[in-house]
């Protein structure tokens, strides 16, 4: 079974979650972020325009500084992010690199796109980037997004500022790689009998009561953010693949229009 993707999808965004980019032991996953590399550069480099938004800053300061436990308090788990972002893009930085891709970061918020001028800065980087064939990357900039600080966003949601990317520089396909195969009628974790649901158009009320919070010690944001995030892309005309990041080569297999995970599609016309 081919899914009608490919052709509308010459920029994408691509997003992968802590849980996929760390080991259940508690360190970072270079397989994962080898391959994540591989993917993103090979798309590159047959004309796509890429952008990576990554979580894993808080996953990755808490291997770099050895601790088995997220600390409880923001500003620790700021402190953290703000040693994991630097070891993050420093793995990104060597394996994209390998693979002949440049990278360039960028640390937002969501409500930058809130204001007229930050949001058309941000826009015009991305552009420029792209233009340049860099590919952005991307991830909340957790010493500034807390709600004291008057930003509209909650602590560590990148599932919905990536549909925000996607939607605001117009790409068609948002790939979100999870530590979950795509979504299933119940939380598969709590509900082994739950099926699969391989494409949907609409956002049902059960569809929504059978999505729940965290799965995972790394994870945040759980699948009521990913549906949050594909009500975004729908309600804008585009389209989000949500399936596991357990090898981000899928990346590569979700272009050519396979059907994997769960894919959240526009209607087809009568
Ligand atoms: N209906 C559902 N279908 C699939 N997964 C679900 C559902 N409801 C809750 N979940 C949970 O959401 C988790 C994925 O969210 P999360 O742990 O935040 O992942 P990530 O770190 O990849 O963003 C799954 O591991 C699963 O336990
Ligand atoms: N900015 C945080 C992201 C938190 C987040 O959204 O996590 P996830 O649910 O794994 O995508 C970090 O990098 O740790």
């Amino acid at each position: 079974m081919t899914r009608q993707i490919a052709q509308q999808c010459h920029r994408l965004v691509v997003k992968i979650g802590t849980s996929s980019l760390i080991l259940p032991s508690g360190k970072v996953n270079l397989q994962t972020i080898d391959r994540l590399a591989y993917a993103l550069a090979a798309l590159a480099n047959t004309g796509h325009e890429v952008v990576l938004v990554t979580s894993g800053a808080i996953g990755v300061g808490m291997a770099t500084r050895h601790l088995t436990k997220r600390p409880a308090s923001i500003p620790e788990q700021q402190a953290l992010a703000a040693v994991g972002q630097s070891e993050l893009m420093r793995l990104y930085g060597q394996r994209f690199g390998d693979y002949g891709a440049a990278i360039g970061q960028l640390l937002l918020t969501h409500d930058v796109f809130d204001y007229p001028v930050s949001k058309q800065h941000v826009l015009d980087t991305i552009s420029a980037l792209l233009r340049g064939g860099v590919i952005p990357v991307i991830n909340e900039n957790d010493s500034v997004a807390v709600d004291e600080m008057d930003h509209r966003t909650t602590f560590g949601d990148n599932d919905q500022l990536s549909a925000l990317v996607a939607t605001q520089i117009d790409a068609n396909l948002l790939v979100v790689l999870s530590d979950i195969d795509g979504l299933y009628e119940r939380d598969p974790r709590t509900h082994p009998d739950a099926q699969l649901i391989p494409e949907l158009s609409y956002l049902s009320a059960r569809v929504k009561a059978g999505a729940s919070g965290a799965g995972s010690r790394f994870g945040t944001g759980g699948m009521v953010t990913k549906l949050a995030a594909a009500q975004t892309m729908l309600q804008a005309g585009k389209e989000m693949v949500l399936c596991s990041g357990a090898d981000p080569r899928v990346v590569l297999q979700v272009v050519a229009g396979a059907a994997v995970g769960t894919w959240f599609k526009q209607e087809e016309d009568q």
